[in-house]
């Protein structure tokens, strides 16, 4: 009997009674003397210890110490429910093989962050922020409460519910709603808005309309408000993607939505039928919910010329008297945002499209043949699901589609949009993606870039950018200048935000405060960084909508599943003792240069050629990509590489069989638009930069054989060992770690030292490349600078260096890698210490990432 349920016996509902028999068992592992009087009464009272009279018994609770919970009942049919919450620090624990994972996941990505999801348990936390966004997409505090109670394992803490009501409280009650026209304050708590009156500013920027819908100066303090009968609604549909199931009959032809066997369609009935009697959600009430409707109130805030953000002096065909206007209705709706984020009321911006008659309706659609896959579906209903447009980001895996998911935004709200990327690149992908999916026309389409500076022709239409074109403050060529005052001087529908996670702060500020946008979604395949710019995005844009669980895509196979692995190449004596004596930027070049690496790259070329793959090998440092690509006899591409050359090597890379290998620098990062692959080989890499390599693994995500049987894509990171190499490996993989992903540490790659064909053979040659890598210059020694900033990379490296906590890794051995015979490799594995655990993870326990509640909670306690 375990002292957990010990517990539970002591402290169930129906067994309160203190005169609880121990049996052998118990004494024999709580040490208690038989005859030994126990007070269990603290048990009942959140206190972790059994007190003995006289002295204190306690020889298990100092194993578990300040983790002891068992003052948190088990309920008694806790199997079935899927969840534990953590009352320290809200993080959630749930079971990934529970019969009703599915649905408590979905539940869970709606209130809070997902951590960490391997296979069989998964790890979320609460945030204010997740909490913010739970609200955003229209849950209620109690129903939050409700459904965590009935999933949890053991009864909410009380810790946990009051964190839930206080960031609750006052999100997302108030939303910022553009209606015909005016802007409205709405909430459907009359009280807050009363409250929201009673406040100076807020009250001073109100309108107050006659019956003949003239405006009359608001009496201040005011509290008179609009009632508005209709309902906003919980329209749970998409407009674009109803429009699309009329057309084509639904979505069945999806081919995850093949029709489901006899014996699948019993488990999912099963399953539901099982959410449903933990969750206890009857559909029924929730359809009486949504005819009932909510009554809205409202008052009107001024802002009748429409504008909100931009400069209205930049509009250069404004007149006086407008720009006057304009610069009353800014202030008073700006200062209304602010107030409301000072006096925590932060307001959700929606976008009432569909009633919008001043901005002038854009014609697009998604073509007939285009069908939106299950996963994206469901994040634009996050977005749309009360028939507005609310802003917020959407988390998609690399290569799920986030493009097609941007598109039918857009093509929901129909209207002028503004599409930024990361890239001219990139820029060009999405004008062609428009194309490929959507109806527009081509000449309502245009791109602005250096090279190219178009406007759509008509009222509206659609402009595809790069953030740095639009924020750029340096002086600006003329066509710049006049594209810039097309951009600012008009209202845009839908401002839509391309890998959000990359952009600098500051960059992001300039552009949503300069374009003037009702609606932004922000799209991200890793919403991670270690600065505080995350934070940003969250009130710049608005709250996470939606994150898409990897692994579930890649057995669903809307991804490729992908095999990863960590090679550990040994240095050679000869390269390890200058290594130990040269200062940092050498030593990188000298492990990346290691003779090992470089026979263990040709040897997986090699290896995965005759297995038909297509292959990347990465390499940040320029100097290491030239020597290996012409060591080995194959094409590379980088900075330096002309448009030509690079689309000579593509082609041939796409369509060549002789060609399969290719070597490619940063520059294949973001600024390339890369055919498929199937297999990739980093050798050097930025640092620990989370966010390179969860991108650099989405090339290989997208291969178009990955429904093939048994298909897998490989991943390979090539480490020299005993270096600084492989403590930045080991940071570079959390994130994808957290997504699922295993990495197998391969120490021999099995047959390699007997192949006749490697390079580097002998000690002379070793010798001579050794003495190349010493007499490299400085300009060899730096990674190439290239395309955005990589601030994850290099403040993930400040923070490391500063907290010095080396990874451990444990040892097992397995004969196979998915199909790569001959490789004996090590599984890394979490050490009890939580030594190779995130950062998030391992700071998790630390006051320093408690919300200011937590932080007051455990102080209490
Ligand atoms: N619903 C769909 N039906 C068919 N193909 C799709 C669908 N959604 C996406 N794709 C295809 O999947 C591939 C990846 O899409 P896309 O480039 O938009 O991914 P992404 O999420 O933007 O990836 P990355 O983050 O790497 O840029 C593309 O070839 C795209 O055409």
């Amino acid at each position: 009997m375990s002292k957990r349920k010990i517990d539970e016996a002591s402290t169930s509902e129906e067994e309160e009674d203190s005169d609880v028999q121990l049996d052998d068992e118990l004494q024999l592992r709580l040490h208690v003397p038989r005859n030994a009087n126990l007070d269990i009464s603290s048990l009942n009272t959140g206190h972790n210890e059994v007190v003995i009279e006289g002295q204190k018994s306690d020889l298990i609770s100092h194993m578990f110490g300040k983790e002891d919970y068992t003052y948190l009942p088990l309920k008694k049919d806790h199997l079935s429910r899927p969840l534990w919450i953590s009352p320290e620090n809200g993080h959630i624990i749930l079971e990934g093989f529970s019969p009703i994972a599915e649905q408590a996941q979905d539940f869970l990505v709606a209130i809070s962050e997902p951590v960490s999801r391997p296979a069989h348990i998964h790890e979320y936390k609460l945030t204010p922020y997740s909490l913010y966004a739970a609200v955003s997409v229209g849950l209620e505090t109690e129903d939050i409460i409700e459904v965590l109670n009935r999933l949890s394992k053991v009864p909410v803490p009380e810790s946990i519910t009051q964190f839930i009501r206080q960031c609750t409280l006052s999100y997302g009650k108030v939303k910022l709603v553009l209606k015909h026209n005016r802007y409205y304050v709405e909430s459907s708590h009359p009280e807050t808005l009363q409250m929201l009156l009673k406040d100076q500013i807020i009250s001073s920027g109100r309108i107050v309309r006659d019956d003949n819908d003239q405006v009359i100066t608001a009496p201040e303090g005011s509290s008179a408000l609009l009632v508005n009968n209709k309902p906003t609604g919980k329209d749970l549909s998409i407009p674009g993607i109803q429009q699309q199931q009329q057309q084509q009959g639904g979505l069945e032809e999806d081919n995850e939505k093949k029709p489901l066997s006899l014996e699948e369609q019993a488990k999912k009935q099963q399953e539901e039928k099982l959410f449903g009697a933990v969750v206890q959600i009857d559909k029924e009430d929730e359809e009486d919910d949504l005819d009932e409707g909510e009554q809205v109130h409202s008052f009107e805030i001024a802002a009748e010329q429409v504008e909100k953000l931009k400069n209205p002096c930049i509009s250069f065909r404004v007149s006086l008297p407008q720009m006057i206007d304009r610069i009353l209705t800014l202030r008073s709706s700006k200062n209304i945002k602010k107030r409301c984020n000072d006096i925590d009321y932060p307001m959700l911006e929606e976008y009432d499209f569909r009633n919008d008659t001043v901005n002038a309706n854009l014609e697009i659609d998604l073509k007939p043949t285009t069908v939106i896959r299950p996963y994206q579906e469901k994040s634009l209903s996050k977005m749309f699901g009360n028939g507005r447009a609310r802003s917020g980001i959407i988390v998609l895996p690399c290569g799920a589609g986030k493009t097609l998911v941007g598109i039918t935004a857009a093509c929901t709200i129909k209207k002028s949009c503004l599409v930024l990327c990361t890239s001219s690149v990139s820029v060009m992908q999405w004008k062609q993606q428009f194309l490929q999916w959507s109806s527009i026309k081509e000449n309502q389409i245009a791109v602005f870039t250096s090279d190219c500076k178009e406007k759509f022709s008509g009222s509206s239409g659609i402009v595809i950018s790069t953030y740095s074109m639009v924020a750029n403050k340096r002086k600006r060529s003329y066509d710049a200048q006049k594209m810039m005052e097309f951009l600012e001087s008009r209202e845009w529908g839908f401002l839509l935000l391309d890998e959000v996670h990359v952009v600098p702060a500051n960059m992001f500020r300039t552009v949503v405060t300069t374009i003037a946008a009702h609606a932004k979604l922000g799209l991200t395949a890793t919403l991670v960084r270690e600065d505080e710019k995350i934070d940003d995005l969250n009130f710049l844009i608005g709250p996470k909508l939606y994150e898409a669980n990897w692994m579930d895509l890649a057995n669903k196979g809307h991804i490729a599943n992908v095999q990863c692995a960590e090679i550990w190449c040994p240095m050679t004596p000869e390269f390890y003792k200058e290594y130990l004596q040269e200062n940092s930027r050498k030593r990188t070049l000298l492990y990346v240069m290691n003779p090992k690496k470089f026979q263990a790259c040709q040897y997986l070329i090699q290896y995965h050629e005759t297995r038909g793959d297509k292959i990347i090998v990465f390499s940040d440092n320029v100097y290491a990509l030239v020597e290996y690509a012409k060591k080995l006899g194959k094409p590379y591409i980088y900075g330096g590489t002309g448009q030509q050359e690079r689309m000579r090597i593509l082609q041939n890379f796409q369509y060549n069989p002789a060609v399969n290998t290719i070597f490619l620098s940063k520059v294949g990062d973001t600024s390339i638009d890369l055919p498929e692959a199937t297999c990739l080989i980093q050798i050097s890499s930025h640092y620990g930069s989370r966010r390179q390599e969860a991108q650099r693994l989405g090339r290989i995500l997208r291969a178009k054989r990955r429904n093939d049987e048994g298909f897998n894509a490989f991943f390979y990171s090539l480490v020299s060992r005993d270096t600084q190499e492989m403590y930045y490996s080991t940071k570079r993989q959390q994130f994808l770690i957290d997504q699922g992903y295993a990495f197998k540490v391969i120490t021999n790659l099995e047959g390699m030292d007997s192949d006749p064909n490697l390079v580097f053979r002998t000690h002379q040659e070793q010798m001579d490349l050794l003495k190349g890598v010493l007499l490299a210059n400085e300009a060899d020694l730096k990674d190439e600078e290239f395309g955005t900033v990589d601030d994850v990379g290099r403040i993930t490296d400040r923070k490391v260096a500063a907290k010095g906590r080396p990874a451990k890794r444990s040892v097992t051995t397995s004969k196979t890698l998915a199909g790569g015979d001959n490789m004996a490799y090590l599984e890394y594995s979490r050490n009890s210490g939580g030594q190779f655990s995130s950062r998030g993870r391992g700071q998790a326990g630390s006051s320093k990432e408690h919300h200011a509640f937590f932080k007051k909670f455990l102080g209490r306690k």
